[in-house]
């Protein structure tokens, strides 16, 4: 006779994979808590959103993850590693790539240029790679700017990889953002408000965009006012107020949460 399953377990859905486990993340700016004991999991293949009034804490989370802030307490496990010392360029070459609520590209370097500068450091930069090993290197080279041009197409940039950064409008920088982040092949991508400031057209665009990184198997994590792409792109959203979790669920279940709404107009009065 078969031995029986454990309730515990046989009932239990598999637990998802997650690629980014931030676990009770506290960040303090001299006395102010901007995170105060914030968990979250991004599992792999998931697209979570995250949204919360102004200065709720979104921004800093995401730094955190990324590893341009370091966490007063807690930590960040990524891809079942604990990171939390680690620098932000480590953790690109772990699979986490990140947007910015304001792009800032190279204005005065070409778009083409500015794609190739999110690739991870190539045995290019070394001088010790170009003396002894130049066709190596020159391969190599071509490699990235290939790869980098089959970018800029992905975001609709092709036309414009020899204009300098600075004639994108403020739309066309959040896709070139992509485009640079993608050179280092990322498996987890933190996007902060992509759509603010961004017209419908290339809204519809990076929409697209996103939804087709995601069915490539790239998790994804949205920092998002908007909650018609949240809705569209997200099954799970996270909501945080003051630091910490407040509600998570569907879009429509969090969108109607009481706790948030009274969030959002305490943050308004
Ligand atoms: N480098 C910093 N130094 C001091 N305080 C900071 C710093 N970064 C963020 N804060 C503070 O931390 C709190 C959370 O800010 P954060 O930018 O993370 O919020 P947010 O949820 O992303 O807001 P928004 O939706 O407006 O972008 C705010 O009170 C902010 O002023």
């Amino acid at each position: 006779m078969p031995s029986p399953v454990p309730e515990a377990t046989s009932n239990a859905a598999p637990a998802a994979r997650a690629v980014i486990d931030a676990r009770d993340l506290v960040k303090t700016f001299d006395g102010n808590t901007a995170v105060a004991g914030m968990s979250l999991r991004l599992a792999a293949g998931e697209m979570l959103g995250l949204i919360g009034p102004n200065g709720a804490g979104k921004t800093t989370l995401f730094n955190l993850i990324a590893g341009s802030l370091k966490p007063t307490s807690g930590e960040i496990w990524i891809g079942g590693l604990d990171v939390s010392q680690e620098s932000p360029e480590r953790r690109i070459g772990r699979g986490v790539g990140r947007t910015f609520q304001i792009p800032k590209p190279f204005l005065d370097m070409t778009v083409l240029e500015n794609v190739l500068a999110g690739a991870q450091a190539q045995d290019g930069e070394t001088l010790l790679a170009n003396f002894l090993r130049p066709g190596h290197v020159r391969r190599q080279e071509k490699l990235a700017i290939d790869k980098a041009r089959t970018l800029l197409e992905f975001v609709t940039l092709s036309g414009l990889e020899a204009q300098p950064a600075r004639v994108l409008s403020g739309g066309q920088r959040k896709l070139l953002e992509l485009a640079r982040i993608l050179m280092a092949d990322p498996q987890a991508i933190l996007l902060d408000e992509p759509a603010a400031g961004v017209n419908p057209a290339l809204l519809e665009i990076i929409i697209e965009r996103v939804l087709s990184l995601n069915a490539e198997g790239k998790s994804i994590l949205l920092i998002e006012h908007n909650m018609d792409m949240v809705s569209r792109l997200c099954s799970r959203v996270v909501a945080m107020a003051l630091g910490k979790p407040l509600a998570e669920g569907t879009p429509a279940d969090v969108a109607s949460n009481a706790a948030v709404i009274e969030a959002y107009l305490g943050a308004v009065a």
